[in-house]
């Protein structure tokens, strides 16, 4: 089954909890929550006390991607404000064994993220304690990219690591660029949770936009 993830980034942030409400009610299955410290990536959006902040507008699940340096720094807060899942970029920490470890001691399942240039061969040695792969699908910092076409060869690649390992169970997760065209060639590599912020929140008819990516 195909999950749509619809992100934030592109939601109004002057309505941000009235935003989620209305893709819950269209269909969402998670809520992805881009986190940026114009560091890592050349942009800045929100932390904590923001997530904390949207908590009560929904019960979806609260799709977490860290696109921050260090950010073993910033687990716990995260998980305290309300994040139920958490993704950290692999080329953003030194130690990603520790960082996953620490994920999963904060009681959440783990993801790691890869940019497009990231080989996921860097995967090997954590997949055993990983719940999700998210394979980027542009360059991260900002919404509205163009999708970058190697990034299929990419997940026929992240798929047969994961068959060669023994972990088909694991979300594959594709972000950046994904609208009705990428959609299903994605899907067809083998991702199953979608994340969409542009193709989902220009659309007047969120439920028909969503409906349209699964
Ligand atoms: O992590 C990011 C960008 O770095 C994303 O989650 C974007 O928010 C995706 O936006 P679209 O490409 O779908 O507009
Ligand atoms: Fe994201």
């Amino acid at each position: 089954m195909t999950l749509i993830a619809p992100s934030i980034l592109s939601a109004n942030f002057a309505t941000l909890g009235e935003d989620i409400k209305e893709v819950e009610q269209a269909g969402a299955d998670w809520i992805h929550i881009d986190v940026m410290d114009g560091h890592f990536v050349p942009n800045l959006t929100f932390g904590p006390v923001v997530v904390n902040a949207i908590r009560p507008y929904t019960k979806l699940t609260f799709d977490v991607h860290l696109m921050i340096e260090q950010p073993e720094r910033y687990i716990t807060a995260f998980a305290q404000a309300g994040a139920d899942r958490i993704t950290v970029h692999a080329e953003a920490c030194v130690h990603l064994h520790r960082v996953v470890h620490m994920i999963r001691e904060a009681g959440l399942p783990a993801g790691v993220a890869l940019n497009p240039a990231t080989p996921v061969n860097v995967l090997e040695n954590v997949l055993d304690d990983l719940d999700l792969v998210l394979i980027m699908t542009v360059n991260p910092g900002f919404g509205g990219q163009a999708f970058i076409p190697q990034s299929i060869a990419k997940l026929r690649a992240l798929r047969t690591l994961l068959q060669s390992s023994g972990r088909t169970d694991i979300h594959v997760q594709v972000d950046g660029g994904i609208n009705t065209q990428t959609s299903a060639m994605v899907r067809e590599a083998g991702a199953n949770v979608l994340v969409a912020g542009s193709s989902v929140f220009t659309q007047k008819d969120r439920t028909a936009a969503i409906a349209a990516l699964r």
